[in-house]
């Protein structure tokens, strides 16, 4: 795998691959038997086919400002005149368009590190027909906004509004919360709390009274909490109301596996659970590879593992993030995946499973109160569908309500007033 990671394996986020290494030696080529007769690579080729129809749609690439009337302020007809009209010749016995055609809507709320990269996964993708782009900051905003919109020749047609003015989100199906304060170098998510649940009461408010049917995915740090905060504020079912959690964690985590072993992440089945955070636990008992369950093939096999090496693993994903924002400040690219995956599977009613902050109450043990902490959920359209009955040991299970503890107990601090 270094051959193919040349400039990651040599930095220290990587020192866990050499621990996966002294775990399992033989590991990659027991699980994945090599072919016994290689095939030469051929050459692959692409024929692309570009219907009359297509070309017609992407014609009709236009993207609308609410600061303005468009970016530039300027109208090509004479005295202002719009010319839309004019401009196409319509079509005899045009009939209106279908109503039962869904018009997908996403707001984005914080343009920062995160939401950026949250709204150009989602453009990239072409998970929504409006994107809104919501902060306090104007300039940056507007900015923000031109700078995405200077980039529709090369974009799937997506409509980007931007405005401080939550009235712009109005009937979002689906409203990203990334605004707010984020951690400095070595402290914790939960130290952001109190600044960050101070912006959730200006935020949460207006977002449901213009989209009370919305789901809410919150982003933003301490993530569990600020689920149960937004939850509290929304007065939404649980099922609306949902945090980005492990769903980013347990990528580190398949992406250490996968590198290690040489498959590709997509293969890796991983779950971290609990907290998104120091406290969150990695569900060994249930990872496989293909469909081969890791540590039970590693035991039928006699082949020695260190329960040392397992924790130093979940550690290097623990400390992932702090990592990355020693480095360069701020995590966003993989949170930018992260959510865009998660958006997805909602508003294309995938009904995919994602290790996501939910109401925990009542699974696997979990009590003592009111706790989001991440559990594997089937999310679709209408949120979160339910929670998975995965195998947990007895000390996974343990160590989850430990989370949940971890999480209740900053929680009791809060008084929320709610
Ligand atoms: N859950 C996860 O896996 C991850 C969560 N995060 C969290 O996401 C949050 C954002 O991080 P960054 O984007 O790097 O921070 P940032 O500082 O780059 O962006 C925050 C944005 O929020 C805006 N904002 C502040 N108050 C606001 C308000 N009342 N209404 C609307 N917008 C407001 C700011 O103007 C700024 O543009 C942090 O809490 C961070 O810890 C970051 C990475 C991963
Ligand atoms: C900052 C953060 O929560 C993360 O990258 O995991």
């Amino acid at each position: 795998m270094e051959g193919n990671l040349p400039n990651q394996t040599s930095c220290s986020p990587l020192h866990s691959t050499a621990l996966l290494r002294r775990l399992s030696v033989p590991l990659s080529s027991d699980i994945i038997k090599p072919l016994t007769l290689s095939l030469s690579r051929t050459s692959t080729e692409t024929h692309k086919h570009i219907s009359i129809s297509n070309i017609h749609r992407k014609s009709k690439t236009a993207i609308t400002v609410t600061m303005h009337k468009s970016s530039s302020g300027s109208s090509l007809g004479p005295g202002g005149l719009d010319l839309t009209q004019s401009f196409f010749k319509p079509i005899s016995s045009a009939a209106p368009p279908s109503p039962t055609k869904r018009h997908t809507k996403i707001s984005v709320v914080g343009a920062g590190n995160v939401g950026m990269a949250i709204a150009q996964t989602i453009l990239t993708q072409d998970l929504a027909d409006e994107l809104v782009l919501i902060d306090v900051n104007p300039d940056k905003l507007r900015g923000e906004m031109l700078d995405l919109q200077h980039a529709a020749a090369f974009l799937p047609r997506t409509k980007i509004l931007a405005s401080v003015d939550y009235a712009v989100t109005v009937g979002s199906d689906l409203c990203i919360v990334t605004a707010g304060a984020r951690q400095t170098l070595g402290e914790s998510r939960l130290n952001l709390l109190q600044r960050n649940v101070a912006l959730f009461r200006k935020i949460i408010p207006p977002l449901v009274k213009f989209s009370p049917d919305t789901i809410l995915l919150i982003v933003s740090n301490p993530v569990d909490v600020l689920t149960h905060v937004a939850w509290k504020l929304s007065g939404f079912p649980s099922n609306r109301v949902l945090g980005s959690g492990t769903n980013l964690d347990s990528s580190r985590f398949r992406f250490l596996i996968a590198d290690h072993l040489d498959v590709n992440a997509q293969d890796v089945q991983a779950y971290i659970v609990g907290e998104h955070g120091d406290s969150s636990v990695a569900l060994w008992s249930s990872i496989s590879v293909g469909g081969v369950p890791v540590l039970s093939f590693l035991e039928k096999q006699e082949i020695a593992y260190e329960k040392e090496t397992l924790e130093e693993i979940h550690k290097a994903v623990v400390d992932s993030a702090y990592e990355v924002i020693s480095l360069k400040g701020y995590t966003s690219w993989a949170i930018g995946y992260s959510v865009a995956n998660l958006a997805r599977s909602i508003l294309r009613d995938q009904r995919k499973i994602h290790p996501v902050s939910v109401l925990a109450k009542g699974f696997y043990g979990v009590e003592g109160g009111e706790v989001f902490l991440s559990l594997p959920a089937q999310l679709g359209r209408g949120g979160v569908l339910g929670v998975t009955n995965i195998h947990l040991t007895d000390e996974e299970e343990q160590r989850l309500r430990d989370s949940a503890r971890t999480i209740l107990d900053v929680q009791s601090q809060l008084n929320l007033g709610i």
